[in-house]
């Protein structure tokens, strides 16, 4: 047997995650069109790669493409040709599309509400667009424990993003293939992989209960290193992965 690198570790374990999600989840479908939503950031950086290699793989048989979305009235700067190169020479094809909100229109929702939502809508508009059924996106399981969180202690409510939703009024389905991996695997791997990263000038970017929760699960690990996958099984358990 050949002894591994650490980087050579953590790419199998990456891709195992990966390829565990996709199976346990039946993410993806023989003749599914995905749309990847690519923000630039390492997270989509690193979905965009994953998907390519698995599109060598014969089955299941699908076609990708990207979309990232640019809001015009945001301060928000991405490197298009960076992250078309990026997508391109992976064998996938980059979109790129500019939009823009009026955070007059509704001053109770924040600019954060209205500008996710404004990408929301593109991202779907899009996607049937080009006849994708499949739109997949970039979050990891903390970001899927975060969210219960969040949900737990501001909604009153057990739930979460799941890792496969169904639109109910549009044939679309989401897809989270990251949604085994670790934050910190992620950040690791898009070092070892030189991922350039996004300058991110957004003046709202500051989602402070977000931040706190995620400052609290960090004390939670140092309590019980398990305690991730402790939320992971009761999501499980009680079906809030999966929406159809
Ligand atoms: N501007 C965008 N265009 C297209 N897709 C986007 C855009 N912004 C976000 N997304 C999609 O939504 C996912 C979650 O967005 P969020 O802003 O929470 O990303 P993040 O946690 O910062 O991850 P990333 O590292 O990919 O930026 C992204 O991983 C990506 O798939």
């Amino acid at each position: 047997m050949p002894i591994l690198s650490d980087n050579e570790k953590l790419e199998r374990k990456i891709i195992s995650r990966f390829q565990k999600a996709i199976y346990d989840y039946n993410l993806i479908c023989d003749n599914d069109k995905i749309l990847i939503g690519i923000s630039g950031g390492k997270d989509s950086l690193c979905l965009v790669d994953l998907i390519s290699r698995r599109l060598k793989i014969n089955k299941p048989s699908f076609s990708v493409e990207a979309l990232h979305i640019r809001m015009a009235n945001i301060k928000y700067e991405s490197d298009i040709s960076y992250l078309k190169n990026f997508t391109e020479s992976r064998g996938i094809k980059f979109n790129v599309v500019t939009t823009e909100f009026n955070a007059m229109t509704d001053k109770r929702k924040s600019p954060c509400f209205l500008c996710s939502w404004n990408r929301r809508k593109q991202l779907f508009t899009i996607a049937q667009e080009l006849g994708c059924n499949k739109i997949a996106l970039g979050h990891h399981m903390d970001d899927i424990i975060h969210t219960t969180m969040m949900n737990l202690y501001f909604q009153g409510s057990f739930s979460t993003m799941p890792v496969r939703l169904k639109m109910r009024k549009m044939p679309i389905t989401i897809i989270r293939p990251l949604c085994l991996e670790e934050e910190k695997d992620i950040k690791q791997y898009a070092i070892n992989n030189n991922y350039k990263k996004q300058i991110k000038l957004c003046p709202y970017e500051t989602d402070s209960h977000r931040n706190d929760i995620c400052l609290l699960f960090n004390e939670v690990e140092k309590m019980n290193n398990e305690a991730r996958y402790s939320i992971w099984n009761a999501l499980e358990k009680n079906g809030k992965l999966i929406e159809e």
